[in-house]
């Protein structure tokens, strides 16, 4: 993985220009690609101890000294490496003159800042974030099904894995009986991915490639790109225009995985939404604060709150409308695209209320050549760890039954890889309109793992009556005898809520695989769960708290069943810990500390 090695002798320079040996014996640089540039590293000569560290990026200060050496210089001490020949010395330089002039400017490096990269690949290159992802069940079976569905589209087929990080999507194009896949991963879960490919045995045929899909070359053009490059409503981090520029890659009449995306719109009511953001603010209006004023600045406080969108989920039913649909062809669209995208809005009023915002989610479809696969993250639809993302207005919009309401969205990309988002909406016939411009890269995360509510005012029966007939029709249900150790209702039912099996993800995954490799079917002693106990959607009946152990499983949607009970009590699985609780406060564009204790903003929950 490393780009070059190369063998030099190293000085140490002194303030007067006298140069004392390092090590009194030659030792191997080797520069490994980083996602800062270059991370060099001084070894012995077996290369089994690493002597030194250091990385360069375009502030390092460095020169070549003479024909055959380069010099770096460092806070505390100035290094001089002397390589063997002309040759080694102005090939090492090259490699840094790239990064320091900025010369491999990619496009990523353009349109990107050097801050917001750096955590952004960082936050990708931990563990725990990448187990996230894999642990949405809903995301990654979908994905395994949409390929293994499709192996017309993969078997024998050179495939490019776009943004990689641990290889799932390149294990399961291998599964599919693809002849050579290309991982590119930009983080340092690169490694780690190489590790997992070894460990399989599938260094044949997966090739892990360290870097951005903007600066790495392939030796060969590609059949298929696989990407999972979606983030909060739908174009958050991005990456969506890596996938796209990926398509260089690609051979003529190439697929897509997955081949399309449709962002939904719709405008929503939710008074305790609104009043819970304007409330916030109202601290700001304390005229003594420990003696101080604040209430200057309160309006600025309310302007920074409907900034943030807010990420949770919803009941369908606080929408006032149809959604609108907006569709990006992965085949057809080019990465510029998405710099600007402006989407007219026109709304039939279902239902007379408040508009406070606009709510967004969103689905993929991987058209396959035998199957057509969608991943949806809509709020009729087992929650992920994508949510759903709405844009509060300050002014809401009282809109009646039958109006039209019109407008906009405009998505204007920025270089900390994400969007300024103008919600821009009328009523028709009146003189109402608002207007509001959110920083996607800020979003307030608010999902707690409580059940959703349904809007209020929505009962057309009278909810008491209708609560005691179904405790009565359900009295014929309870009228429970035991057979077998299994409860049977008087209408003869079997209850789900006993031990006997039911799915496991794993088996299910498994059984995917079987229909590739038969020898892969699940034995009958893989643990089982319930379906029956708790919602794998995270919606279920499930304590509210934020830190209530089910509640911390559940939330992200990340919700592998696998995780539940096992069949016998005393052997249930230690129950695992996704990346949550999340405080109902915590925001996500802003700072989480992972496990390990370093700040960094957290681009999925
Ligand atoms: C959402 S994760 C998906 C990881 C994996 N494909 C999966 O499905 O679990 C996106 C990954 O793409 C990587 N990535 C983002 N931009 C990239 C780029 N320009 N070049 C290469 N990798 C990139 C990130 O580091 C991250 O690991």
């Amino acid at each position: 993985m490393a780009l070059r090695t190369w063998e030099v002798e190293v000085f140490n320079v002194t303030e007067d220009i006298v140069c004392t040996p390092k090590y009194n014996k030659k030792v191997k640089l080797r520069a490994d690609y980083d996602p800062q540039g270059i991370s060099i590293k001084l070894l012995d000569g077996d290369d089994s101890h690493v002597l030194s560290e250091f990385p360069i990026s375009s502030s390092s200060e460095c020169c070549r000294v003479g024909p055959k050496s380069y010099i770096f210089s460092f806070d505390n001490e100035a290094l001089l490496f002397k390589f063997g020949s002309i040759e080694d010395a102005r090939s090492f330089t090259i490699a840094i003159t790239k990064v320091k002039s900025g010369k491999g400017a990619s496009v990523f490096s353009v349109r990107t800042e050097d801050s917001s990269a750096t955590q952004y690949f960082q936050f990708y290159g931990y563990l725990s974030q990448q187990q996230n992802m894999l642990q949405d069940f809903v995301r990654t079976y979908t994905y395994q099904r949409a390929i293994l569905c499709n192996l017309d589209d993969f078997k024998d087929k050179v495939i490019l894995d776009v943004g990689a990080g641990s290889g799932i999507l390149s294990f399961f194009a291998a599964q599919a009986g693809a002849k050579r896949i290309y991982a590119v991963e930009a983080s340092t879960m690169a490694h780690f991915a190489q590790k997992l490919v070894d460990a399989n045995n599938l260094s044949d045929s997966i090739k892990v490639i360290p870097g951005k899909i903007e600066e790495i070359e392939l030796p060969e053009k590609v059949d298929v790109i696989i990407s999972e490059p979606m983030g909060y409503m739908l174009y958050n981090e991005r990456m969506l225009e890596t996938y796209l520029h990926a398509k260089k890659w690609l051979l003529p009449g190439g697929k897509m995985y997955p081949s399309r995306g449709d962002l939904h719109i719709a405008p929503f009511t939710d008074d305790s939404l609104y009043m819970e953001q304007y409330s916030k603010a109202n601290f700001w209006f304390q005229t003594c604060f420990h003696g101080v004023n604040l209430s200057a600045i309160q309006n600025c406080a309310v302007k920074e709150y409907f900034r943030q969108p807010i990420v949770d989920t919803f009941d369908i039913r606080i929408c006032m409308s149809k959604s609108i649909r907006h569709v990006v062809d992965f085949s057809e669209a080019h990465e510029t695209d998405l710099h600007t995208i402006d989407i007219p809005l026109e709304f039939h009023i279902l239902e007379s209320g408040t508009c406070h915002g606009l709510a967004f989610w969103f689905d993929v479809a991987f058209a396959g050549s035998q199957q057509t696969i969608w991943l949806s993250t809509g709020p009729t639809e087992p929650l992920t760890h994508w949510y759903q993302v709405r844009c509060l207005l300050e002014q809401p919009l009282l809109l009646k039954q039958g109006q039209v309401l019109t407008g906009r969205v405009l998505l204007v990309a920025n270089k900390r890889q994400s969007y300024d988002v103008t919600i821009d909406l009328a009523v028709e016939g009146t003189n109402q309109s608002s207007k509001n411009t959110l920083d996607l890269k800020n979003p307030y995360f608010r999902y707690t793992g409580a059940p959703v509510q349904p809007p209020p005012g929505i009962s057309n029966v009278s909810p008491s009556e209708n609560y005691w007939s179904q405790l009565d029709a359900q009295g014929v249900r309870n009228a429970v005898n035991m057979v077998n150790g299994m409860s049977v209702n008087g209408l003869g039912e079997v209850s789900m809520d006993t031990t006997q099996t039911i799915i496991n993800s794993n088996m299910m995954a498994n059984n995917l695989i079987a229909l590739v490799d038969p020898s892969h079917l699940s034995e009958p002693t893989q643990p089982n769960i319930h379906p029956g106990c708790i919602s794998s959607t995270g919606r279920g009946r499930v304590a509210a708290s934020p830190t209530s152990t089910h509640t911390a499983q559940l939330i992200g949607g990340a919700i592998s069943p696998s995780l539940f009970t096992s069949p016998n009590p005393q052997q249930q699985q230690p129950l695992v810990m996704t990346n949550y609780p999340v405080s109902a406060n915590l925001m996500i564009g802003d700072y989480v500390t992972p496990g390990n204790g370093v700040a960094m903003p957290a681009y999925r929950q």
